[in-house]
């Protein structure tokens, strides 16, 4: 059964300006995603993947069509990491992750998520002295910790160096495998994507489509191994040329 069903029939915004111009963003897209199904969306730059999160976020709620997560769509809880961490300065690490609480922090997760992505150490520290691979993995944190029915996640290793993000990438995915959610992650990196996921879906430019949804059948405990994830990229290259442009 699928977690998240997305049928949307058009998505176009309209300028509010004289000439009225229009953009569609997305028509015909439809996509399932099963429980704790980890989802990667590649597709070119401003083709509407960070659109497409918010329509599912319930951010934006201008289009025609269904999104449908779990049961009922209204009280689904979605946690988001965006591209950019979004902590809040004049908060120490810990108290940006108690701040998503309406009633009483869960101490315990608190502290086993601070300890799984190696920020124990950290917690009473303010953002701003924080590495950003810090700063990423505290995000991180934040949205785990409400335990969401959906994690969306757009680009969050977007700007790190290739040794961090790579850290950050091997953390979440391990922390991923402990406590299994269901995911839709951006990326612009087939090989981090291939790494992460169950199934790739490439987009095309707008109106966005899917033009490929692929499966990743590499085991999970070879996801570290470099040449798996390159040989799965070159075959993929070779049987989808198409792919290629979307990068
Ligand atoms: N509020 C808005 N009003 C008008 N057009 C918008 C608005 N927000 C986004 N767009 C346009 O919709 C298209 C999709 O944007 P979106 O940010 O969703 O793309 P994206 O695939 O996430 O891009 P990137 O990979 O660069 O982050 C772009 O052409 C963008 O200019």
């Amino acid at each position: 059964m699928n977690d998240i069903t997305i049928s949307i029939q058009d998505k176009t915004y309209r300028s509010r300006h004289v000439d009225d111009r229009q953009h569609q963003a997305i028509a015909d897209l439809q996509l399932g995603v099963g429980r704790n199904e980890f989802v990667c969306l590649l597709g070119p730059s401003g083709c509407g993947k960070t659109t497409l999160l918010n329509m599912i976020a319930g951010l934006d709620s201008h289009y025609q069509g269904q999104i449908r997560i779990g049961s009922q769509a209204a009280t689904a809880k979605i946690g988001y990491v965006f591209q950019n961490p979004r902590l809040l300065p004049w908060y120490t690490v810990r108290q940006n992750i108690e701040v998503v609480f309406s009633q009483t922090p869960p101490a315990a997760l608190i502290d086993a998520l601070l300890a799984d992505m190696q920020l124990s150490d950290v917690q009473q520290v303010y953002p701003e002295r924080l590495s950003l691979g810090m700063q990423r993995r505290a995000a991180i944190i934040r949205a785990f910790a409400i335990n969401p029915d959906i994690l969306l996640m757009d680009e969050p290793f977007v700007s790190l160096d290739a040794p961090s993000a790579r850290q950050v990438r091997n953390l979440l995915y391990s922390l991923w495998q402990q406590r299994p959610h269901t995911v839709l992650f951006v990326s612009h990196d087939l090989r981090e994507a291939i790494a992460l996921a169950d199934r790739l879906i490439f987009l095309s430019p707008p109106p966005m489509r899917i033009v490929s949804d692929i499966a990743v059948n590499i085991p999970r405990e070879l996801r570290n191994d470099e040449a798996q994830i390159e040989a799965f990229r070159e075959h993929l290259l070779s049987q989808h040329p198409a792919i290629n442009g979307l990068l």
